[in-house]
């Protein structure tokens, strides 16, 4: 536990970093308080992991102050690095290194570490220990990179999508690590482009894109800001809601979103529904699977950064 917890975990503001001419992070502030989870969220090229690689200490910011466990990564590296697990973007293990036994050499630099064999164990890789890193399947290699940044007993842990590529079992025993973390009063700084994975593990999410924070708060707060509801139907596609548009409120968007899916989008009250049925009945249309419900964190986002694919 952090002998300093007046400290948030991590506080990040006014961060600039370029690589040349792109500016990768420009003037980004952010937040995560001590035994949390903070979820970062971006279109590709967003800035996320060169913003958790400066809090790493692996990149030095151009502008703006970073402070992780009180400290500044940039001078206090080293210190930092005892307290912190990294679970990169994409592995990184040497080739020829067995599984068991990266994992020994990583416990054997810190000071109070988990046993190796049994977090082996609990990331279901006992049976691959003596195996090569690049014979590992790569779920396993990113079930081995999250066993290395917890295996040193870290007060703040930072994952980079730590469930990309892995299948809906080793999704979930990493969401159960997670909660077991935070549950243990261990902060978690997370990278991710799930947006169920946001909303079952974070505390806080901060939204971003082209290098600056466009939204945050609870995934609560984010996704009930506006009075706004979605009411879904499915039906034949192709139907004429010109009489549908007419017979409801002004303000309210409808439309067939994919083929023979309607959404009306708004402030959906018991009027609202009974029109929508009354007009599929006149139509002799059966809506199926109508649901009312807020909007989700996908359609905060996709409103917040757009649906242009990013490079
Ligand atoms: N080492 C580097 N050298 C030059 N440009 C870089 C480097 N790393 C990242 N960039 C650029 O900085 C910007 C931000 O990249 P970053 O990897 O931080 O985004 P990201 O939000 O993590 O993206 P993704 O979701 O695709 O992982 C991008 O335009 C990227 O091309």
């Amino acid at each position: 536990m952090s002998p300093h917890p007046q400290h948030p975990a991590v506080e990040v503001s006014g961060l600039v970093k370029r690589y040349g001419s792109t500016v990768a992070v420009n003037g980004l502030d952010l937040t995560l308080a001590t035994g949390t989870v903070l979820a970062l969220l971006g279109p590709n090229g967003a800035g996320k992991t060169t913003t958790a690689e400066v809090c790493e200490g692996f990149r030095r910011a151009d502008a703006g102050l970073v402070r992780v466990l009180g400290l500044d990564p940039a001078r206090d590296g080293d210190r930092l690095r005892a307290r912190i697990g990294v679970m990169p973007q994409g592995g990184g293990g040497y080739p020829g290194v067995r599984a068991a036994e990266l994992l020994r050499l990583v416990a054997a630099c810190a000071a109070n570490p988990h046993d190796p064999a049994w977090l082996l164990d609990v990331l279901g890789l006992s049976s691959v220990g003596r195996t090569p890193y690049k014979r590992l399947s790569g779920g396993q290699q990113q079930r081995l990179s999250l066993a290395c940044a917890l295996v040193g007993r870290p007060e703040l842990v930072f994952l980079d999508e730590p469930t990309a590529g892995l299948d809906p079992q080793a999704r979930h025993l990493v969401w159960d690590l997670v909660a077991a973390l935070r549950a243990d009063g261990v902060s978690v700084l997370l990278t991710t482009h799930l947006m169920d994975e946001a909303e079952a593990l974070a505390d806080h999410v901060v939204i971003v894109d082209a290098g600056r924070v466009v939204a945050q708060g609870s995934p609560a707060e984010l996704t009930t800001r506006h009075d706004e509801q979605q009411l879904r139907f499915r039906a034949r596609p192709g139907l004429d809601l010109t009489l549908l548009r007419a017979a409801l409120p002004e303000g309210l968007e409808v439309r067939e979103t994919t083929r023979g899916t309607y959404l009306v989008r708004g402030t959906i009250d018991p009027q609202v529904v009974s029109t929508v049925t009354s007009w599929c009945a006149q139509q002799g249309v059966l809506a199926e699977e109508l649901t009312v419900a807020k909007r989700s964190l996908e359609d905060v986002f996709l409103e917040l950064t757009g649906r242009e694919l990013r490079s």
